[in-house]
């Protein structure tokens, strides 16, 4: 199933489909997914919606439509007549708030970088888990180009990602970056084939989704809260949390596997014969690496 989200605007697409993947898509390829107010509401109410989804949700993918532009930022057209500081603070506080809340959504949120993401679309792109961008990709933190600082959140983030120094100097560089760069600063998580970002994005949902939905959240908030809280409040949160995942009946499923899997290997040996029921779960530990 493919929900059609009622939510979807003509400028934001929105589908959650039967795995619990939420697909929300920048949706006006005629301008390179420029963010227009409307567009900008759209994307904060769509975030809202995915909250009142969480239970069967088990991951976000962010991408743009067509095949050049991710997001291409705010819209330039538009901004060039919203120029005063209420306007800023206006688009500051519904971008700002909803990548803030688009981060903090207990499951993994990817973008699927599928071309230009610049300015504000770096700044989208960054508020994701992880970034998987197509070989063509051209993304910048071009905001000096237009003589403004960074408002949804990149300064921070961008500062966590590569540290103190390399980010200032990406910021006063304001240069557009292609994807062996963005690599090799761990700005993206793994470089595509053309026009494949949102497939490998997909592709690597359905993994996650496959995965154990409490464990894949837990891993997720284990490394939040380091970023949120002191270092030993962080440690105490890890231990809870590993304490109410050992006694999960996850745990205890994927213990009883691993047995009965060196059960059938035995068989195997004592008979030579493979056996008909070995287990090949999705989170087998015989999965090729690139599965993973
Ligand atoms: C806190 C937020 C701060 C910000 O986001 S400030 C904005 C930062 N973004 C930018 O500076 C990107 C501006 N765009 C560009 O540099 C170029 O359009 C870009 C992405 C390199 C693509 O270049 P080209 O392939 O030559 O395409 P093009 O320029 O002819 O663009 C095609 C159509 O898209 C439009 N477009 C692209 N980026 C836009 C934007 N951000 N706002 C409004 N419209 C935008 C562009 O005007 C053009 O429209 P049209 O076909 O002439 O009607």
């Amino acid at each position: 199933m493919t929900e059609a989200n009622p939510n979807s605007t003509p400028s934001l697409q929105m589908h959650i489909d039967s795995d619990g993947i939420a697909l929300l898509t920048f949706n006006r390829p005629e301008a390179h997914n420029a963010l227009d107010l409307v567009t900008m509401h759209a994307f904060a109410n769509a975030v809202e919606q995915l909250y009142m989804h969480l239970e069967d949700l088990r991951a976000v993918i962010v991408t743009g439509a067509g095949d050049r532009a991710f997001c291409s930022g705010a819209d330039l057209d538009e901004m060039r007549y919203r120029n005063t500081e209420a306007d800023a603070r206006e688009m500051s506080a519904v971008m700002g708030d909803a990548l803030l809340r688009l981060e903090r959504l207990p499951v993994p949120v990817i973008a699927a970088i599928n071309g230009f993401a610049l300015g504000g679309g770096s700044e989208v792109a960054l508020a994701c888990d992880l970034r998987f961008a197509d070989e063509r990709v051209k993304m910048g933190f071009v905001h000096m180009n237009m003589a403004v600082t960074p408002s949804w959140g990149a300064g921070q983030r961008l500062q966590r990602l590569v540290g103190y120094a390399q980010a200032l100097q990406i910021f006063l560089e304001s240069q557009t970056m292609r994807a062996q760069d963005l690599a090799q600063l761990h700005l993206v998580n793994a470089v595509t084939e053309r026009h494949k970002a949102l497939d490998y994005a997909m592709h690597y949902a359905r993994q996650i989704a496959a995965k154990p939905a409490d464990t894949v959240r837990g891993m997720k908030a284990m490394l939040q809260i380091g970023l949120q809280q002191s270092y030993e409040e962080a440690l105490t949160f890890e231990r809870e949390l590993f304490t109410a995942l050992w006694a999960s009946p996850a745990h205890d499923k994927a213990v009883e596997a691993f047995f009965s899997k060196s059960f059938d290997k035995q068989n195997e040996r004592r008979n030579g014969q493979p056996s008909q029921d070995l287990y090949n779960g999705p989170d087998d530990a015989d999965s090729a690496p690139d599965d993973e």
